[in-house]
């Protein structure tokens, strides 16, 4: 992985959107073997700042380095894993033929390929529904092909935005100890979500806010610097004191239009 142990650099990042700055002059490293949240609330800029990562993004200024290379480059097609919020499959395949047909697009031989869709289709316990048509499947069901179809070219760096959001419980729970393998097996994850309560189960957390970091921390020090008892309460505490320091000085940070 090199590059001094970052996944992702970004630096002076700045998107525009629709004639709107979305992202004014960000900063913002990824540790490389960890899972890295991304939270923020509703518009925050969480998925243009995924998509700028896998440089999918138009109109974006600034440095965006991904495993050592400039975000979007030809070389991370295969390094690189991203889950969209929508389900990116096709619907008249099923799950299996999904996954194989990610699995070519992926580069890997074909003696390999079986083996790696049935390891996606396990991590994602979808082996009940290997052979379903996905047009068939619960939305659930859906997203977690999707996870699957990115996880089949076994990528250095994983980013998948909310890939938690319609599932239950038990399958959140599922999901986020697999993330905690993939990392342990060295592989990088940046996870975003406004679920809060995810946020424990990350190595570091990013929070962000109008498209500016409001927090680059873990999740113990969220908790011990703003005292709160829990990360949805932190996270509102922060923006509480973001909003009385830096109120005066850049504009409608405690307004409205935040959402
Ligand atoms: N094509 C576009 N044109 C104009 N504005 C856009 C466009 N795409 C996104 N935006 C705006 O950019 C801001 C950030 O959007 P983004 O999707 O990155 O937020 P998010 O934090 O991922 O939100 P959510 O949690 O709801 O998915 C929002 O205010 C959104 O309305």
């Amino acid at each position: 992985m090199g590059n001094s142990g970052e996944a992702v650099r970004v630096a002076g990042l700045r998107v525009e959107r629709g004639g709107r700055t979305i992202i004014d002059g960000l900063d913002v490293a990824v540790p490389a073997g960890q899972v890295v949240g991304l939270l923020g609330p509703s518009g925050s800029g969480k998925t243009t700042l995924l998509r700028a990562v896998v440089g999918v993004q138009a109109r974006v200024t600034g440095e965006v380095t991904v495993l050592g290379e400039p975000a979007g480059a030809p070389g991370l097609r295969r390094r690189v894993g991203y889950v969209t919020q929508a389900a990116s499959v096709y619907t008249d395949l099923t799950v299996v033929q999904n996954l194989r047909y990610f699995a070519q697009l992926a580069g890997l031989p074909h003696a390999g390929a079986e083996a790696a869709v049935r390891r996606a289709v396990t991590a994602v316990d979808l082996g009940g529904h290997a052979k379903q048509r996905v047009g068939t499947l619960s939305g659930g069901e859906r997203s977690r092909v999707s996870l699957a179809a990115a996880l089949v070219g076994d990528p250095e760096l994983l980013v998948l935005d909310e890939p938690t959001v319609g599932l239950d419980p038990v399958l959140r729970r599922d999901l986020w100890a697999m993330f905690r393998r993939l990392a342990a097996e060295g592989r990088t994850l940046l996870v975003s979500s406004h679920v809060m309560d995810e946020a424990t189960q990350c190595d570091r957390l990013l929070l962000l806010r109008d498209g500016a970091l409001v927090a680059d921390t873990t999740p113990a020090e969220l908790l011990t610097t703003t005292g709160a008892p829990d990360a949805e309460r932190a996270f509102l505490a922060l923006i509480d004191q973001q909003a009385a320091t830096s109120g005066s000085t850049s504009g409608p940070a405690a307004g409205e239009g935040s959402r």
